[in-house]
């Protein structure tokens, strides 16, 4: 299986970009993984936030190959254990899936479209963060589901 995570518009922070390369690199120890980032929805402050992520929407959408499990991150979504968030990464796996797609949404969420396409919507927490950070912490949980399904010592319960 490959995991690809899909965010919109570039890290705009050097620390964060440091951090998130960190885990990106430790990840593909563990499997094929990409980090694919959207070009910004250009002139996006003449755009009503319906119309930003609509567009944004059709960009995520374009990216999607026939087969993928399209996952969207999500406060209102499923939440996960870190354990149970490794045995989910593993039903996948099990299943033959060739591509998992986590998908970040941009400032505003996610198009009705991206939500009647998609697969499941997980949660990291009831809190919502911001679009920049939920990166980090998705290649960082995606890392330690990783060790824990390898029972290496990252990971304390
Ligand atoms: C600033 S949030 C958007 C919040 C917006 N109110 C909404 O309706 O979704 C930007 C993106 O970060 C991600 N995100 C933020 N908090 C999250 C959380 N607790 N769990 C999972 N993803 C989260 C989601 O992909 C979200 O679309």
């Amino acid at each position: 299986m490959q995991i690809t995570l899909l965010a919109i518009g570039k890290t705009d922070n050097t620390e964060l970009s440091q951090l998130i390369a960190i885990y990106e690199k430790r990840l593909k120890h563990y499997i094929k993984f990409d980090f694919l980032i959207l070009p910004d929805i250009k002139n996006s402050k003449n755009l009503s936030e319906a119309q930003q992520k609509q567009k944004e929407g059709e960009l995520i959408l374009a990216q999607l190959q026939p087969g993928d499990a399209l996952v969207l991150l999500d406060e209102k979504g499923k939440h996960y254990s870190s354990m149970e968030f490794s045995q989910f990464l593993q039903k996948k796996m099990n299943s033959g899936l060739k591509r998992l797609v986590l998908v970040i949404g941009g400032p505003y969420g996610f198009s009705d479209d991206v939500y009647q396409k998609c697969n499941d919507k997980l949660s990291m927490s009831k809190m919502t963060f911001s679009h920049q950070m939920v990166r980090l912490f998705a290649v960082e949980q995606l890392y330690r589901g990783f060790t824990i399904l390898k029972n290496e010592p990252y990971h304390h319960q």
